[in-house]
């Protein structure tokens, strides 16, 4: 593309695909003003009762998305941003994309999702796994189990275990479930690297995908075919196969756009596209940390904490850990919690009472504001509750999807905002199990930014935050911040000779801002704080790591009477994360 044709300012988009909806922002490379951003929600939403269109029925524990999803948001959102911003489609150089992860699908060998061939349009197996399909915690358990007899190194690197989430038991449960799937694809891949194939025609993968949720290494690569092979001898070629493909290094292009994909997005074609980046991963540019000691939360449906450092040590529970992962020259480690705006969304569709529904309707103000304005009369403690937020299981630091949601302290007096803010302080204390286990192993934990839909969202939550981990913490100015990330990766996939940057930490000192209003833990509130995570923390301990399996055995139960028939009523409303639309409106 020959840059010099277009005069005047240079612009990057940034698409972040999370999991109900895509969003793009079209941002200025010279100062990182974000000039438009437009969303599309997924029209098939997250499955997690039936295949949309067809009825089939899913078992517990299951997410799955519909690619053709995400090509509508490049139809929908990368015009309307250009049309919004009122700036020539010329005028951009860059594009980069983030995406939930490890959201993966499988592909023929042109790279066509399986189903969307007619032979597959019915089977579950052929869809996309989306990061919260936690279907295949068997395998996960197999994989560490197998791992550990073994004395797999790479287990050190993932915080001793494999979550259910990732790439490797989700491949292996379409293996045992569904065999002929499994061998009609050609590979297995990210759906981030898909969309970057789909603009580009370059099939390549990603090194955060394939680093932090695939088991690959820069050095020693995949694990052996004998470790795939003891998990089951049918699998034993599965990275050789089905993960097989270039690494695209971050701080490069992966391609180009073609010219199909430029007529769908109203761009023009040429333009360089960065490899995909994992959504948590690209908020940490997007938030401008680009040193040791800085740990990012991300919170929006999860939070995934991203802390940089200079060193490289084992710690309790992380997700990984990979040398440059984000910052050239910087260890990046994440953790996470796999329930957090999704827990809050939760409560709001499934348990309040109607008379909530109808007062918050009265005065004009959604569910979540009602109960938050509520639950900030509270002072800590008041409400005599204590909750477990592992409603999407335990990401870190159990790393065990079999774990569920708890709430003690219930009496009859007990209201919905007590309830509301009794989860809203679990997901802190879950944070602060994670900062604990960073500094219980040696790795600093120096300062906190936060970005993601909820610091902008719920102001109590991230007071309860501040209080609860002690610390300040600096919110992003930009609200869509995995998006600035991906067009900051833009701008450096177009380099300085387009108009672009040459390093991400150079794009971060000129691109990104952080508010100025900063929370600040309120020290009265310490106290109470600590004296309650010490009972958080008995919970946690006594559910998590006790040897108590009713967690377990109530999941099991649950997965026999499914397997029995006896699966969900289809009238009931859709669970939290479900379809964009309904979440949003409460
Ligand atoms: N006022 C609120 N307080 C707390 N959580 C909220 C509020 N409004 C929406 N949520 C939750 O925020 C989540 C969406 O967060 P967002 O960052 O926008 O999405 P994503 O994680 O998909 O990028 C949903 O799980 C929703 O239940
Ligand atoms: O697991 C990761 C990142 O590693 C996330 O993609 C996943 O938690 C989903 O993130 P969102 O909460 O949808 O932003």
């Amino acid at each position: 593309m020959n840059m010099d044709k277009e005069a005047g300012p240079r612009y990057v988009i940034g698409i972040d695909f999370g999991t109900a909806s895509g969003r793009a922002v079209l941002v200025d490379v010279r100062d990182g003003r974000e000039l438009a951003w437009h969303v599309t929600p997924y029209p098939h939403g997250v499955m997690e009762d039936e295949l949309i269109g067809c009825g089939i029925r899913l078992g517990p524990e299951w997410a799955l998305q519909h690619p053709g999803d995400y090509v509508e948001v490049l139809r929908q959102s990368v015009p309307a941003v250009v049309r919004e911003a009122g700036v020539s489609s010329g005028q951009v150089i860059g594009i980069g994309v983030d995406f939930t992860s490890c959201t993966m699908l499988p592909v023929d060998e042109a790279g066509t999702p399986l189903l969307l061939k007619e032979e597959y349009r019915r089977e579950p197996h052929a869809f996309v796994k989306l990061w919260k399909h936690h279907a295949a915690q068997g395998e996960a358990d197999l994989i560490n189990a197998v791992a550990a007899e073994r004395g797999e190194a790479f287990l050190s690197r993932y915080g001793g275990k494999i979550s259910s989430e990732w790439m490797v038991p989700k491949g292996l449960q379409v293996l045992r479930e569904a065999p002929e799937v499994y061998a009609a694809a050609d590979r297995f891949v990210e759906a981030a690297d898909w969309i970057v194939f789909w603009m580009t025609g370059e099939m390549k993968r990603s090194s955060g995908c394939a680093g932090y949720k695939a088991l690959w290494h820069s050095k020693e690569g995949y694990p052996s075919a004998a470790f795939y092979r003891a998990l089951d001898p049918r699998f034993e070629r599965f990275a050789e196969t089905k993960l097989r493909g270039e690494i695209a290094p971050l701080g490069r292009a992966a391609g180009r756009l073609t010219g199909e994909a430029a007529a769908v997005m109203g761009l023009h074609p040429g333009i360089p596209v960065a490899p995909g980046m994992i959504d948590a991963h690209a908020a940490v540019p997007g938030v401008g940390a680009t040193k040791p000691g800085q740990m990012v939360l991300s919170m929006g449906t999860s939070l995934c904490h991203l802390l940089l450092s200079d060193k490289e040590l084992a710690v309790e529970g992380i997700c990984g850990v990979a040398r440059d992962g984000i910052i050239p020259g910087l260890y990046a480690y994440e953790a996470g919690q796999a329930a957090v705006g999704d827990l809050f969304g939760w409560y709001v569709q499934q348990a309040v009472p109607a008379y909530v529904e109808r007062v918050a309707d009265n005065e004009g103000v959604t569910v979540h504001k009602w109960l938050e304005r509520r639950a900030s009369r509270l002072r800590p403690g008041e409400h005599g509750l204590m909750a477990l937020d592992w409603w999407n299981g335990n990401r870190s630091v159990l790393v065990n999807a079999n774990l569920s949601g708890l709430i003690i302290g219930l009496t009859l007096q007990s209201k919905p905002e007590e309830i509301y803010r009794a989860l809203l302080e679990a997901t802190a204390f879950g944070t602060r199990k994670v900062i604990e286990a960073f500094e219980t192993a040696g790795v600093e934990v120096r300062e906190l930014f936060a970005c993601g839909g909820l610091p902008g969202k719920n102001r109590l939550l991230m007071q309860i935050f501040a209080d609860v981990t002690g610390r300040e913490i600096k919110i992003a100015a930009s609200t869509q911040t995995p998006a600035l990330g991906a067009a900051m990766l833009g701008a450096v996939a177009a380099g300085s000779h387009c108009g672009g940057y040459d390093r991400i930490e150079e794009a971060a000192e000129r691109m990104v801002r952080v508010q100025e209003e900063t929370y600040r833990p309120n020290p009265a509130y310490r106290a109470v704080y600590d004296l309650l995570y010490r009972e958080y923390t008995e919970l946690h301990d006594l559910f998590g790591r006790g040897g108590r399996e009713a967690m377990a055995r109530l999941k099991r139960l649950q997965r026999e009477a499914a397997a029995a028939g006896g699966q969900r009523d289809p009238e009931m409303p859709e669970q939290g994360g479900g379809r964009a639309k309904g979440n949003e409106r409460r």
